[in-house]
C-alpha cells in the first residue's frame, strides 16, 4: 500500500489531537508517510502540534516526519491529501451568529438558519483561496474539505470549480447516528450499510442494513420509540447538550415515522421551541469554548509539559475514523460505502441536477459513485428545495454582492420565514460582520412607470 502525504490545514483545530488518534488507529487502513499541518494562526496551531508531536513519536514511530507550518508552498507541495477543517472568524464570530436571531426569537446555530448564512458568507472566500493554493502546489492532491456550513461551502466550490473532480465535501453527523445504531445493534458501524437521502444537515435515512442484507430499520425505530437515543460516540456521548439533541429523534420519528431524522432537522421542525431553550449568554460557542477547547488546550498542555502522553487519556472519535475511512476507500478504491455529497445529476430523481445532495455512495478512485434514490415523497421533497433554495441564494448572494439575494435566503428559511425579521437579522449580521463578508449592495430602486 502507497503511504500517503497528508496536509491537515487548520492545524490548531479543536479536532485535530481527536484526528491524529483516529489516524494512528486506521495506519492499517490508511498508512502515512508524513502529516503536515498549515494554520494561518501559528501560535494557536503550535500549541496542538507541539502535542501532536510527543504523541506521534510514541504512537506512529515509523511516520517519516511531522512538520507544522503558516506557509501555504511549504505545507502543500507534495500532498497526496489535504484534509480541510477551517473556521473563518474563529468560535468568537460562531458566537454572534448564535446570539444574533435569539434576538428576534430565530434559531441561532452554527450551521442552520441565519447563523449557517453568517458562517456560509464568512468561509466561502477563505475556502475558495486555499482551494486555488492547494491546486496550485498539490494539483493532483485529493482535498477532504469538512469546513462548516458544508452545504454553503461544497454549493460555492461547485460553482468555482465545476471541473475539479478531487474535491470532496464530508459531513461526520449521519456517521455519529450510526454509531448509535450500531449500539442499538450491537454491531461495529462500519458493518453497516445506510440508505440515506437529503441535503447536508439536511436528510432522512431511510433503511439501514448490514453487509450480508439483512434490514435493521424497523429494529431501530422500535427501540428509539420505546428506549429513546442517545449519542454513543466518545467525543459527544457524555455532552448534554448532544444528548438533547439524539433525545429528538425520538420525537421527529413519532411525529414523522416514515425515516430516521438526521439530528439537525429539530431546528427545522421545532424552530419556536428551539429559541425557548436557549440562553443568548451560553450558546453553544460558549460551551464548546468552555468545553471542548479548553479541554483540549489543557490536555496538549499537560502533554507538552510532562513530555509524554503516559499520564493522559486519548480517544478515537467516529469524526476522524470517518474521514479517514472515506479518504482511505479513495487512496485505494476500496468501494466502500459512505454518506458524502455530491452533485444530484439524477441521484434524487426529483430534485434538481445541479442541487449538492447528501447521499450514499461507493468510494473509488475515480471518487463517489452515488446510488440513485429514486422519488422522494412530498413532504421531504418540500422541505429540501425550501432550504436547498436558501442554501443557493445565500451563495447567489457571495457571488452576485446582493442584499437582495441574502434577504430572499432568510426569508425562505424555515427559521425565520418573516420578510420584516429576516431584514432585520440580516442588517446585525452585516454590522457584526464587517471584517469578513463581501459588502452586500441594495438594488438601486428603478423608476416605477406609470
Ligand atoms: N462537516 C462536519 O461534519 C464537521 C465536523 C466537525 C467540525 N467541522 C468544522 O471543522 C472546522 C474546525 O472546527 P473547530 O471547532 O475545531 O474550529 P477552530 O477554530 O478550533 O479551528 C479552526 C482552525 O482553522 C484555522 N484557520 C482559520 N482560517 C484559516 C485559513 N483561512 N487557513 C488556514 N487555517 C485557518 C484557525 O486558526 C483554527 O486554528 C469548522 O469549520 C467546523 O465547523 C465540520
Ligand atoms: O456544537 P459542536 O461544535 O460540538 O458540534 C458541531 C458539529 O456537530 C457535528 O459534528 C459532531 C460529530 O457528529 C460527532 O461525531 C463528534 O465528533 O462531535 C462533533 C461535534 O462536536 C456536525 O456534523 C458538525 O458539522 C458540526 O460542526
Ligand atoms: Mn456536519
Amino acid at each position: 500500500m502507497k503511504k500517503q502525504n497528508l496536509v491537515v490545514v487548520g492545524g490548531g483545530s479543536t479536532y485535530t489531537i481527536g484526528m491524529i488518534m483516529s489516524l494512528i488507529a486506521e495506519k492499517e487502513q490508511f498508512p502515512l508517510k508524513t502529516i503536515t499541518f498549515y494554520d494561518t494562526d501559528g501560535a494557536r496551531q503550535e500549541q496542538i502540534a507541539k502535542a501532536t508531536e510527543i504523541i506521534l513519536r510514541e504512537k506512529y514511530p515509523e511516520l517519516e516526519s511531522f512538520s507544522y507550518t503558516t506557509d501555504k508552498e511549504e505545507a502543500l507541495k507534495g500532498a497526496d491529501f489535504v484534509f480541510v477543517q477551517i473556521r473563518t472568524g474563529g468560535l468568537q464570530m460562531r458566537e454572534k451568529d448564535e446570539q444574533i436571531p435569539l434576538r428576534y426569537n430565530a434559531v441561532g446555530q452554527e450551521t442552520c438558519g441565519p447563523g449557517g448564512m453568517a458562517y456560509g458568507l464568512r468561509s466561502i472566500g477563505d475556502m475558495i483561496d486555499l482551494v486555488k493554493d492547494i491546486r496550485h502546489y498539490a494539483p493532483d492532491a485529493w482535498i477532504l474539505n469538512y469546513t462548516n456550513p458544508a452545504a454553503i461551502v461544497a454549493e460555492a466550490l461547485k460553482r468555482e470549480f465545476p471541473n475539479d473532480k478531487k474535491l470532496l465535501n464530508i459531513c461526520d453527523m449521519p456517521a455519529a447516528i450510526m454509531v448509535s445504531y450500531a449500539g442499538i445493534l450491537g454491531k461495529d458501524v462500519f458493518d453497516l450499510v445506510p440508505e440515506y437521502f437529503g441535503l447536508n444537515h439536511f436528510g432522512w435515512f431511510t433503511g439501514i442494513y448490514d453487509k450480508d442484507g439483512n434490514d435493521h430499520t424497523q429494529t431501530i425505530k422500535r427501540a428509539i420509540t420505546e428506549d429513546g437515543f442517545i449519542p454513543e460516540d466518545a467525543e459527544i456521548a457524555n455532552d448534554p447538550s448532544w444528548i438533547k439533541t439524539f433525545k429528538q429523534v425520538e420525537r421527529m420519528v413519532n411525529d414523522f415515522p416514515d425515516y430516521l431524522p438526521n439530528t439537525y432537522l429539530q431546528y427545522y421542525l421545532y424552530p419556536t421551541e428551539m429559541v425557548e431553550k436557549e440562553d443568548p449568554e451560553n450558546t453553544r460557542a460558549r460551551q464548546v469554548i468552555n468545553g471542548r477547547q479548553e479541554r483540549v488546550h489543557a490536555l496538549a498542555d499537560q502533554i507538552v509539559a510532562d513530555g509524554t502522553t503516559a499520564n493522559v487519556e486519548l480517544e478515537v472519535d467516529i469524526h476522524g475514523r470517518y474521514m479517514i475511512r472515506v479518504a482511505a476507500s479513495m487512496a485505494y478504491n476500496n468501494g466502500d460505502i459512505f454518506i458524502v455529497m455530491v452533485e444530484n445529476n439524477g441521484t434524487i430523481a426529483n430534485l434538481p441536477d445541479d442541487a449538492m445532495v447528501e447521499v450514499p455512495a461507493m468510494m473509488t478512485n475515480r471518487g463517489p459513485k452515488p446510488f440513485a434514490v429514486g422519488h422522494i415523497p412530498t413532504f421531504y421533497k418540500g422541505l429540501i428545495e425550501g432550504q436547498l433554495a436558501y442554501e443557493q441564494l445565500v451563495v447567489d448572494a457571495y457571488f452576485e454582492n446582493s442584499y437582495e439575494k441574502a434577504l430572499q435566503a432568510l426569508t425562505l428559511n424555515r427559521t425565520v420565514v418573516d420578510a420584516p425579521v429576516a431584514r432585520q437579522i440580516l442588517d446585525d449580521l452585516i454590522d457584526a460582520n464587517k471584517a469578513y463578508w463581501p459588502e452586500l449592495h441594495k438594488r438601486k430602486q428603478e423608476a416605477v412607470v406609470q
